[in-house]
């Protein structure tokens, strides 16, 4: 048991996803996996074990922002031994064509968190995604026909802000989307020597106005995003 995963060793797998939503996780457990037992229900913060094609996967959430996830995947790294870590989140476009429900797959993640500049001070370190995850990520996603897009994004310590002309010289730049802990889980995943990738759902774009339509169809990208994610995590290289 840690802090805050009530699981015994050896309850969670290898791979794991991680979405920030709990209730996400017991939906991918519900609908993706097979034989699904639930290790944790500590703060709420739902985590289940099953299996997907045959492999023993996992699902935790990790809550919202930096200081959430940190919390999460520091536990599951050094005290669970996870080795394989896909975020799947959602994320607001900054770029015109990124449009609500395509998936955004984080090739390196910009922050303005001050947790990296306390860790490495008067550096600016650049949190990235593994590269062999992301390419069987990219396969599973061109197999099946999905709108992606591959790039860096930002991790934002707000969600609400009182000016958006950061995020508008950011989008200059070539960012392509918005969310809040893809740079923590890069830096962590570097720390421990892990392999980890974010795979986001649009939900919103921050300059457009355009949110989702249906729920159906918010339903139908992000079950797409996670079979790229399972896919992705059960492939070799
Ligand atoms: O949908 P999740 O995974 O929570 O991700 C995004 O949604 C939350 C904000 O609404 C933040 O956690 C952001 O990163
Ligand atoms: O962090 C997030 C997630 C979705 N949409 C946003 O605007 N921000």
């Amino acid at each position: 048991m840690s802090i805050h995963i009530n699981a015994n060793p050896g309850d969670i797998a290898e791979t794991i996803l991680l979405p920030g939503d709990p209730l996400r996780a017991q939906y991918i457990a519900e609908n993706f996996l097979e034989d699904a037992r639930c290790y944790n229900q500590v703060r709420g913060m739902f985590g289940f074990t099953g299996t997907y094609k045959g492999q023993r996967i996992s699902v935790q959430g990790t809550g919202m922002g930096v200081p959430s996830i940190s919390i999460y995947v520091n536990e599951l790294l050094r005290e669970y031994g996870v080795k394989q870590l896909i975020r799947v989140g959602t994320c607001g476009g900054i770029q015109q064509d990124v449009k609500v429900r395509d998936v955004v797959m984080a090739m390196s993640a910009t922050t303005d968190s001050s947790a990296n500049q306390l860790l490495f001070p008067g550096f600016s370190f650049a949190p990235h995604a593994d590269f062999d995850l992301l390419q069987r990520a990219y396969r599973a996603s061109q197999e099946r026909q999905l709108s992606v897009k591959v790039g860096n994004i930002l991790t934002a310590d707000t969600f609400y802000r009182e000016s958006m002309e950061p995020v508008k010289k950011l989008a200059e730049y070539g960012v392509l989307a918005v969310e809040m802990e893809s740079s923590a889980l890069y830096t962590l995943a570097a720390r421990y020597k892990a392999k980890a990738l974010s795979i986001l759902t649009v939900s919103d774009h921050l300059f457009s106005g355009e949110t989702d339509t249906t729920a159906e169809e918010r339903q139908t990208t992000f079950n797409d995003m996670i079979y790229v994610a399972l896919e992705a995590a059960i492939q070799t290289s």
